[in-house]
């Protein structure tokens, strides 16, 4: 199945290309590219020489709906939701790993992220593509609203303890950390090697775009209302996520009694990795791999358990659970193409 790839020249593409290249089923169709039509691959990307040798194109529904079955939008926020309409009237797929269509009120979307909401027409036909949670709704939908990297690995890990309604929906805080690369290729103060190295920063407290996010999929998981406290911080690294999140616990339960209740929870998902009790994973445990890895810790003193979630924000936190999604939608195994061991050290 040819697959097309917009946004040709970012980071979320660049990652689908590599996860592309080892699928069996899926080929790079299209590559577009805003800025560099024209130019041949290889030329923004050297890594790529002789492995991805086909110029980069301008868009063109028509012929983009000629000659792929699948659209990838490696887009930003505001871009996709143009694009989407002209793409799905052409009767095309399309998995958008911006956060165009992964708010359902377009008043919410338009208050986080500051450019006018997608049409509803199209909005309501998005499916939130959280695969471990949604697999059946992926599986007929026509457009997927790729989840955000944090929110995905917030809600693999909070997810288990509130539906099981052991723990207070409203007590969760979430201390987020990533790597640089999750704020994309394009130049910033903050992403600035001199700004960046030996340093950490605390960025967009209350104001960041995965707090409705993370609430919209908690609330619609526990049937409850759920406030999250949510600040993200850049560290000096490339690659990964790693976010702590603190909950008050509703009863009486020991670490060992919760890591079994994960392991039951995910058991039918390949790609969530619980820690056996006593070990915490590191983002360089899942670097280049799409799982999310998953340890647990209660305090009997605070009765707060404590959940550490890492994913590599390029793979499950973007390109890896958009491939994820293909294969739910085309009814293929969901690690096809996926099964590569993460990059340790
Ligand atoms: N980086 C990450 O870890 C994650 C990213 N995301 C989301 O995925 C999407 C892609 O992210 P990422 O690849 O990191 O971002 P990048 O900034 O690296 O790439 C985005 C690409 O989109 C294209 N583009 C930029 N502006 C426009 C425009 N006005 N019109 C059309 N195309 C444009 C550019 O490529 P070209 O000029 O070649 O077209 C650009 O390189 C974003 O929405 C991001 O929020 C989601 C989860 C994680
Ligand atoms: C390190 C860094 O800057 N990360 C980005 C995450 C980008 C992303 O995933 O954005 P969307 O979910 O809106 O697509 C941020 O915090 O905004």
């Amino acid at each position: 199945m040819r697959a097309a790839i917009i946004g040709g020249t970012g980071y979320g593409a660049i990652e689908l290309i590599r996860l592309i290249n080892n699928h069996p089923y899926l080929e790079v169709g299209s590559v577009v590219s805003n800025s560099q039509a024209g130019n041949n691959f290889s030329e923004s990307y050297p890594h790529l020489t002789d492995i991805i040798n086909q110029p980069l194109e301008s868009f063109d529904v028509n012929r983009l709906s000629e000659q792929n079955e699948l659209v990838f939008l490696a887009t930003p926020s505001g871009v996709s939701s143009k694009l989407v309409p002209q793409l799905m009237d052409k009767g095309i797929k399309v998995i958008d790993l911006s956060g165009d269509f992964r708010l359902r009120s377009q008043n919410e979307y338009e208050t986080w992220y500051k450019h006018s909401a997608p049409e509803e027409k199209y909005l309501s036909q998005a499916v939130y593509g959280l695969s471990e949670i949604y697999a059946d709704e992926i599986k007929g939908a026509a457009l997927i609203a790729n989840p955000g990297c944090y929110p995905t690995a917030t809600s693999l890990g909070l997810l288990p303890i509130l539906k099981a309604n052991l723990a207070d929906s409203k007590s969760i805080i979430i201390d987020a950390k990533s790597g640089v690369s999750g704020a994309g290729r394009g130049l910033s103060l903050t992403s600035h090697y001199a700004e960046i190295n030996e340093n950490v920063r605390a960025y967009k407290l209350g104001a960041h775009q995965h707090i409705p996010e993370i609430e919209q999929v908690l609330k619609d998981e526990t049937g409850r209302m759920v406030t999250v406290s949510f600040t993200t911080h850049l560290i000096p690294m490339t690659r990964g996520i790693m976010i702590t999140a603190y909950v008050n616990l509703l009863g009486k339960i020991s670490t060992s009694e919760v890591n079994d209740f994960y392991k039951q929870f995910y058991e039918s998902h390949p790609f969530v990795r619980i820690r056996p009790d006593g070990i915490y994973p590191s983002t360089k445990e899942v670097s280049g791999s799409n799982y999310c890895d998953i340890g647990l810790h209660v305090d009997p003193r605070t009765n707060r358990l404590t959940i550490v979630s890492v994913i590599d924000n390029l793979v499950k936190g973007a390109a890896g659970q958009a491939i994820q999604n293909a294969n739910l939608m085309n009814d293929w195994d969901v690690r096809t193409g996926l099964n590569s061991i993460p990059m340790y050290p």
